[in-house]
């Protein structure tokens, strides 16, 4: 599938020793370096299922981590990112029907709305951006070899014996749960608020995920060796990352609604196949709400980058909105956090249109050093807050330094002034 648009990430001299990256990992519950010592950084962020796109929650996600993409370019990596679109499950085909819409339409227009939304955020776009639906085939095969070892079985269930729908037996994975460090009484609530259903009758274990659902009448559904029918919903994510990335890539990310039961059971059946780790570090941003509750589809107290910009909010006072705030925290979105924004662009609009300011290799180093600090962009803002106010306030004879600061709050935030 298609992706979207990227503008070309400006050049930074270099302001001595890089830091690695650091970011916190779920799994190991603390700060991890991040990214290989050279080469190409492998990361897979878990993209939107097509409807509702693209709330603020969505675009806090894909900003956050567009800041690693951008510190792993900035550091001299190449960086091979992944990500997929859930473009057929239970809810996008349920919100097609209440909408009495086609649930490919629905996707299609969905899909080009996000495109949209995450070039006007500057979000560079992955390498590959890959459907469920295109990826059908991969995944096909990836669950009949799962089948043939024994992985995957048949779900004999007396209320519904016609679709003995397939299901991975999470036991055959002893990692099962060391990513979220839920307990199974824990886990179990969770797994069924989440698209899981761990009261069917005939599964092995209550928290086997589904990876096959076998045709009902009035679903879409494909051929296959075992039945026509559709994929789940954590296989495709775990066929697409070991297709485009390979095994044990370095970062699988997304909000922290995913951490279980998504990214726990696309790393299981992942590491079962290749036999190595799913990906070397798991990372989560925080939950952006609205109103006390967090912004959601099932609650429908959404904000939509669209309609933002159509009422006239420049694309980059939404971005700074979102980079004021650590990725990994969870914040409630006000319209005062646009109204400050939309002031932080118009001073550093001002700042960077000095014919000269104060220098800013000490601005430019310290916004390295914040991000590579598990990327926190609001250590990184205040620097450049600091680096305006001052040459406002001031006169700076460093004619190049306005130009810097352009190219860093670009290159490094994504911010273009
Ligand atoms: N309120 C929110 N705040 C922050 N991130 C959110 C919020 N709501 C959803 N997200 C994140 O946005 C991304 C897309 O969410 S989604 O549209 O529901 N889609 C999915 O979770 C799956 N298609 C992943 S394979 C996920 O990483 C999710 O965690
Ligand atoms: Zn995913």
């Amino acid at each position: 599938m298609q992706a979207w648009r990227s503008r070309t990430v400006p050049d930074l001299p270099a302001t001595g020793e890089q830091p690695r990256v650091r970011a916190y990992d779920s799994k190991a519950q603390g700060l991890a370096e991040v990214g290989p010592d050279g080469g190409t950084a492998r990361m897979y962020v878990c993209g939107i299922t097509p409807y509702d796109a693209t709330h603020l929650g969505h675009a806090n996600t894909y900003v956050g981590f567009d800041l690693l993409n951008r510190v792993w370019r900035d550091s001299g990596l190449l960086v091979n990112y992944v990500q997929n679109v859930t473009d057929v499950d239970d809810p996008l085909i349920e919100r097609a029907d209440r909408d009495g819409v086609d649930w490919r339409e629905l996707a299609e227009e969905q899909i080009a709305l996000f495109r949209e939304d995450m070039e006007a955020l500057n979000v560079l776009a992955p390498a590959s951006y890959v459907g469920a639906v295109e990826a059908i085939p991969m995944i096909v095969e990836l669950i009949e070899r799962h089948r043939r070892e024994g992985l995957v079985y048949a779900v004999e269930d007396p209320t519904d014996p016609e679709h003995p729908d397939l299901y991975f037996a999470q036991a055959s994975d002893p990692t099962f749960l060391s990513l979220s460090h839920l307990s199974p009484e824990e886990a179990r609530p969770v797994f069924a608020e989440r698209g899981g259903d761990p009261d069917r009758p005939g599964k092995r274990d209550p928290l086997d995920a589904l990876v096959w659902r076998l045709e009902r009448p009035g679903e879409p559904a494909w051929d296959s060796p075992f039945g026509r029918g559709r994929p789940g919903w954590h296989v495709e994510c775990t066929a697409i990352a070991l297709d485009r990335l390979g095994a044990a890539f370095d970062v699988q990310a997304g909000g922290s609604d995913l951490v279980f039961p998504h990214h726990e059971m696309s790393a299981v059946e992942g590491q079962v196949t290749t036999g190595e780790v799913f990906a070397r570090a798991y990372l989560h941003s925080g939950m952006v709400g609205l109103d006390g509750e967090k912004m959601s589809k099932s609650r429908g107290n959404l904000v939509f980058v669209s309609a933002l910009r159509r009422s006239g909010v420049d694309p980059m006072a939404i971005r700074l909105a979102l980079l004021a705030h650590h990725y990994r925290s969870d914040w409630m979105y006000s319209d005062a956090d646009l109204a400050a924004a939309a002031e932080r662009l118009a001073t550093w609009r001002e700042a960077v249109r000095l014919d000269s300011a104060l220098n800013a290799e000490a601005t430019l180093a310290e916004v390295r050093a914040a991000l590579a600090d598990d990327l926190d962009a609001p250590r990184a803002l205040a620097a450049v807050d600091a680096w305006a106010g001052a040459s406002l306030a001031m006169d700076g004879d460093d004619t190049e330094a306005p130009g810097l600061v352009a190219r860093l709050a670009d290159g490094l935030l994504g911010v273009v002034l």
